[in-house]
């Protein structure tokens, strides 16, 4: 019997800022190379999932955050590896973000999303993001 593949809990972080949201391009030599994604990382063992965003944000972009609403987790499977992706809205407290380990940075619309190319995983997020924020006044 083939042994289930671990399941890995990964956080990430929907930054919303005047009616936009930051998103961050993967470096080239790493998994899904060049997609576009919510800054965010792997949840190191005995952290909580938003322990591990904030110290995930503070490590990728230098920015302290203050988590407002979580969102629906995604279970996805890619040929090599599962994971559990929890989304977390969220605001900047401090710090302006800088890209140490991605190779972009941009600040889009819901309808921006559509141009830009994300992990599978991460489409359900937009699509409930998306949903959440046409019936607010954002
Ligand atoms: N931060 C983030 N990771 C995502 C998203 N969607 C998605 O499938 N992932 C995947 C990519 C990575 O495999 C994993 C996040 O872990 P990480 O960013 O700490 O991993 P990493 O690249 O340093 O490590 P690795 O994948 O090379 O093992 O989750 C997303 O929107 N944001």
């Amino acid at each position: 019997m083939k042994a289930r593949p671990h399941i890995g809990d990964v956080v990430c972080a929907i930054i919303e800022r005047n009616g936009r949201f930051l998103i961050a391009r993967r470096p080239e030599g790493k998994t899904l190379a060049l997609k576009w994604e919510f800054p965010g990382g792997k949840v190191e063992s005995g952290e909580s999932p938003r322990d591990a965003l904030h110290r995930e944000l503070a490590e990728e972009l230098g920015i302290v955050v203050e988590i407002l609403q979580r969102l629906s987790p995604v279970v996805y499977s890619y040929s090599d590896f599962s994971l559990r992706l929890i989304p977390y809205r969220c605001l900047i407290v401090s710090g302006e973000p800088v890209p140490v380990e991605h190779t972009a940075l941009e600040w889009i619309s819901v309808d921006d999303a559509v141009f830009y190319d994300f992990p599978e995983a991460d489409i359900p997020i937009l699509e409930e993001y998306r949903m959440l924020v046409s019936g607010e006044s954002f």
